[in-house]
This record gives C-alpha cells, structure tokens and sequence, in this order.
C-alpha cells in the first residue's frame, strides 16, 4: 500500500464515539432548560442520573421529570455541597448560573478524573455535546467543534429531510438477523463469512424491504448463510409483497406493455370518450346510409 493510500490526519477535531453510559452514574448540577436537555441526553443513553438542584430553581420540564415521568434516579433538593457531591461518578454535567462555582465543579471533577462538561464555557468541557438526530437505534451527531452551534443546528435539519423515514425500523430488524445469525453460527472462526453475508443482506435488500422484514422471512433469509447465499425480497416474498400497492395495482392493470404505463387517468378517459363518439358516429352515418 503506498503512501497515499492511507487515510490523512486532520488534527484539531474531537472524537466522535457512542458513549455506553447504561448503568453509569451521572451527576446533573442545576435544574433550568440546560440542565433538562442534558438529562434526556443522558436518560436516552440509560444513565443512572442523580440530579443536584434547589427545588425552588426547577424549571417545569425538569418538575415533571422528576415528579410525573419519575426518570431522574436520585434528586438532591439542595444546592451544590462540594467535593462529596462529585465522587463516585463517571461523568459530571453542571448547568447553572453561576460560573465562579462551575469553574470549581470543574477542577473537583478533573482532578477525581472524572469527564466533565461546563454547559456553555468549552475550557470546562472534557467533551462538547452535539446537535442530535435519533431514530430508533440510529443516532447523528453533529459536531462543529465548538466554532458554530447554530450551524450544528442548522446542518441537522438538512441531515434530518436526508434521512428515510423508516431507516430506523430496517436497522430494528438487521439487528434482529445479525443476532439470529450469530446464534446460529456463533463460533469467532466464522467471523468473516458471517461479516461478508450481513453485507450482502444489506446491499441486497432497499431500506423499504429490511423495514418490513418478519421473523418468518428472517428465517428464510438464513436458509442461504450456510451456502453464503442471500435471497432477494422477490425470491423470498414473490412479487406481490415487493411491489408498494399503487404500483402493484398499476403492474397487475398494464402487465407487460410499457406504454400503457404512461397513459393517465385522464388521458384515458378523454381516449375513452373520443373512442365512444367514434363508434356512436360511425353506427349513425351507417344507419343513416341504410335507410337511404
Ligand atoms: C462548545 C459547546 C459546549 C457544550 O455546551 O457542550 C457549546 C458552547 C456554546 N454554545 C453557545 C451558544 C449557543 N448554543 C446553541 C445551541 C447548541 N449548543 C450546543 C452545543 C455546544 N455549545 C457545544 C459545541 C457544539 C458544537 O460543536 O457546535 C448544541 C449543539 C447541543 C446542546 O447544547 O444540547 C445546541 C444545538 C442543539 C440543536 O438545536 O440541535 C445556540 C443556538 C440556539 O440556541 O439555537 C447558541 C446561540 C448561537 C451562537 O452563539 O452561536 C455559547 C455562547 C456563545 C456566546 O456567549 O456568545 C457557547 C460558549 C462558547 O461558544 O464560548
Ligand atoms: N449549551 C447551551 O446550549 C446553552 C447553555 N447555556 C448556559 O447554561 C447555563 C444554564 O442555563 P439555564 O438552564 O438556562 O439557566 P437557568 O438560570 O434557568 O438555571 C440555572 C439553574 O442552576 C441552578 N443552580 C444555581 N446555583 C446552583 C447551585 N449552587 N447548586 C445547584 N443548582 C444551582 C438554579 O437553581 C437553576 O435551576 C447558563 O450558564 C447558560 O449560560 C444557556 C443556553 C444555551
């Protein structure tokens, strides 16, 4: 491989990674909007979140997290209390008010070194937090490295409209055959076969036809692991099932004849009439010539 193979270095970004937070505790300092859209971050991930805040500081979304939807894990009605309050977790958030006080929370965390991030003063972030896009087990993130939030913003809508509708369901349902496949075939040996026929599951089949996958024709898909084959959406359904209904209905009106295909509605029934004042016409001028 030469040289210019290789991928190039760009230093000065951050790295992107999918933080397992699921049974890790956080601690959450502050109780306004930020800190409320920190903690759906965090509860998204399956965090263990332990929120530090006077009760009277609560905004009404962080209210109802805490009081109706019962998904903050422990609340301290109290304001920060010092180094105790920081020991013991695996990440540390504080959004409030007060930056002489976060700039503290900060240097406590770093020095237990503890991850942490400072809502809106990037030299107290460990790392940044992104704008998110989520669908099912799909997550986005954009990151502008601090340089233009807005612009984060701005790029996940755009990102967003690109995104199929139902990807999040054909991811659902690949999961489901890659672990129906690994227990079939769970011995590391078959690691690249295994690795190779996912690749060709998905390449071979749209996002439209993972999405509406069933366990029954997962089962008939892994019929073809064992050959390294993978049978098409056609095979395994026929052609009733992988045709979307208007365009079954239309396949089943103009069979094989590509023209019929874009003669419209309208146009028919305008065909239609001609076709019918023709014929009437024609039996006219014939009785008419009869008679005579
Ligand atoms: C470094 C970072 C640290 C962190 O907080 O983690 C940070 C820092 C700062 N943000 C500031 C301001 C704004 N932040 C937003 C919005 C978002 N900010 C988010 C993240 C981050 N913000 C991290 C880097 C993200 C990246 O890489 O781009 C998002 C993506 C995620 C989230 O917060 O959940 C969320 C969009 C979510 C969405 O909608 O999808 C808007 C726009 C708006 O509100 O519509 C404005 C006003 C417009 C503007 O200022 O540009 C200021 C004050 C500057 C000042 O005082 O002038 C600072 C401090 C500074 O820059 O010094
Ligand atoms: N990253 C981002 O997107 C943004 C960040 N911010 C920043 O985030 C911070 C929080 O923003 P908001 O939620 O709008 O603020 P806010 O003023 O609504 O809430 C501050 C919260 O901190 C709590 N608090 C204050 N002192 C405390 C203490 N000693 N112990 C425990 N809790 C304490 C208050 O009770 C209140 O709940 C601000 O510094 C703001 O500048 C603001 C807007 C956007």
């Amino acid at each position: 491989m030469g040289q210019a193979d290789y991928p190039q270095i760009c230093p000065g970004g951050g790295l992107i990674i999918s933080w397992q937070l699921k049974r890790k505790r956080v601690l959450l300092v502050g109780g306004g909007p930020v800190a409320a859209g920190r903690l759906v971050n965090v509860k998204d991930a399956d965090a263990i979140v332990t929120v530090i805040c006077p009760s009277s500081g609560l905004c009404g979304e962080m209210k109802h997290r805490i009081y109706v939807e019962k998904c903050v894990d422990e609340y301290e009605d109290r304001v920060f209390g010092g180094k105790e309050d920081v020991m013991g977790y695996d990440m540390v958030l504080t959004a409030i008010d007060d930056a002489a006080l976060s700039r503290e929370i900060c240097q406590m965390a770093r020095a237990l070194r503890i991850p942490v991030n400072v809502a809106d003063v990037p030299p107290e972030c460990d790392f940044y937090f992104g704008s998110l896009i989520r669908r099912g087990p799909l997550q986005v993130m954009v990151s502008t490295g601090g340089k233009g939030p807005r612009i984060a913003a701005q790029t996940r809508r755009i990102i967003q409209r690109a995104i199929p509708k139902n990807l999040g369901q054909a991811i659902e349902n690949v999961g489901r055959l890659r672990a129906m496949l690994r227990s079939e075939a769970p011995q590391a040996a078959a690691g690249p076969k295994r690795m190779s026929w996912m690749i060709d599951v998905c390449e071979k089949w749209s996002f439209d036809e993972l999405a509406t996958l069933e366990e029954d024709e997962m089962r008939i898909i892994l019929r073809g692991w064992k050959d390294g084959s993978v049978p098409s959406a056609r095979q395994v359904r026929g052609i009733s099932r992988t045709l979307p209904d208007s365009k079954r209905i239309r396949k089943a009106i103009v069979g094989r004849c590509p023209v019929a295909g874009y003669i419209s509605p309208w146009l028919a029934g305008f065909a239609g009439i001609l076709l019918g004042s023709a014929i009437t016409s024609t039996l006219f001028i014939a009785r008419s010539s009869k008679r005579a």
